[in-house]
């Protein structure tokens, strides 16, 4: 449906490098990477805004690379809404209208209906400047799809966001992709985003694709360091593979079969904690070099002979269990959930 094919960009300190995507019809696709990756700069190449030094971006079959924004069929929600502040909700969210060549009485008919379905009817005749985050980014969401866009992208479309709205607008997006079956492309930092909201994934650095495919493949299967640190896995190591062990400096561990890379991985919640050594293939002794409390869990650091383990546990039960520093406590780690590449 959207194909960005060898696209490049130069500019005098970053550059995008051969980026390869495909985003399916009706798919919600997460463009995912750290600050300064290069996910806004990807949005901004596929409206145009940014000159591409090489590359194609296809959309239904046509070649957009060189049409203007309004041509492209191509509806955007910015970070800070990008609202007009001087126009009300309504005037702002049919703005767009007369600008498009299509039935202007179907798309104003259709921006009724968003004004309903995205509950801000009662918010119309309001200017921007008196609304919350949350009724700003509605009518921002209204104001895209009225024009009834191809693909819509949302860039960081949570994270100006106050904690108390965020959860609603994640929730509201979902639901609103599920209505219109509209093709989405959202670029975010954070996973658990992207794990509640997209299908497909791809995770940027520097500049470049590290890794595409369905969000739980790149969350059950990174392939890289950098993609397993994004992801969650906070215990990543280099290794030293034979057979099925995977040698991190002095430590042994059981890995299964036929895996092969340089790196271990291994996510804090797959880290059980024990009292006493037990027969466990993986078992070992360590003791607590840091706690971290993080309200309803903590974060425990494990030292375990020259390799500091991240784990995790609930609040609950680092208070039941009394744990403090230097206490010593053993690791016992499933040879499937050590993750190779
Ligand atoms: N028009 C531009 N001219 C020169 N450099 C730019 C331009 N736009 C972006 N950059 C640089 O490109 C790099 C990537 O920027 P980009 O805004 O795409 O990052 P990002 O991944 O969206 O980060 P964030 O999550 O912080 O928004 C940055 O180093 C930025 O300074």
């Amino acid at each position: 449906m959207m194909e960005i094919c060898d696209l490049n960009v130069c500019l005098t300190d970053f550059s995008l490098k051969n980026i390869n995507l495909k985003v399916k019809q009706g798919d919600f696709f997460a463009i995912l990477g750290p600050t300064g990756s290069g996910k806004t700069l990807l949005l901004e190449s596929i409206m145009g805004i940014v000159p591409l030094s090489q590359g194609k971006i296809y959309l239904k079959g046509r070649d957009i690379t060189r049409l203007p924004l309004e041509k492209r069929g191509i509806g955007i929600v910015y970070q800070d809404h990008a609202l007009f502040p001087h126009l009300t909700v309504m005037e702002n969210i049919f703005y767009g209208i007369k600008y498009q060549n299509k039935n202007h009485e179907e798309l104003k008919e259709n921006a009724v209906c968003l004004i309903g379905q995205l509950g801000i009817k009662h918010l119309v005749n309001r200017f921007i400047t008196n609304l919350s985050g949350g009724e700003k980014q509605r009518a921002a969401l209204a104001r895209a799809l009225a024009v009834k866009p191809d693909v819509l992208l949302l860039d960081e479309p949570l994270s100006s966001l106050d904690p108390n709205f965020r959860e609603e607008i994640r929730d509201l997006i979902k639901k609103l992709h599920m209505q219109t079956g509209i093709t989405i492309i959202m670029v975010t930092h954070d996973f658990t985003e992207a794990h509640f909201l997209a299908r497909q994934t791809a995770i940027i650095h520097k500049g470049q694709i590290e890794q595409t495919g369905t969000v739980s493949e790149i969350f059950l299967h990174p392939i890289t360091p950098f993609a397993a640190k994004f992801v969650g896995m906070k215990n990543i190591f280099h290794a030293r593979i034979e057979n099925n062990q995977a040698w991190v400096n002095s430590l042994s561990l059981r890995i299964t079969d036929n895996q092969n890379g340089e790196y271990i991985g291994v996510r804090p919640e797959n880290i059980q904690l024990i009292f006493e050594k037990n027969q466990d293939i993986n078992c070992f002794q360590g003791s607590v070099s840091k706690i971290t409390n993080q309200g309803f869990y903590a974060e425990l650091d494990i030292k375990t002979q020259d390799i500091e383990w991240r784990t995790i546990i609930t609040a609950n039960m680092l208070m039941n269990l009394k744990l403090k520093q230097s206490d010593i406590i053993y690791l016992s780690i499933d040879p499937g959930d050590i993750h190779v590449f």
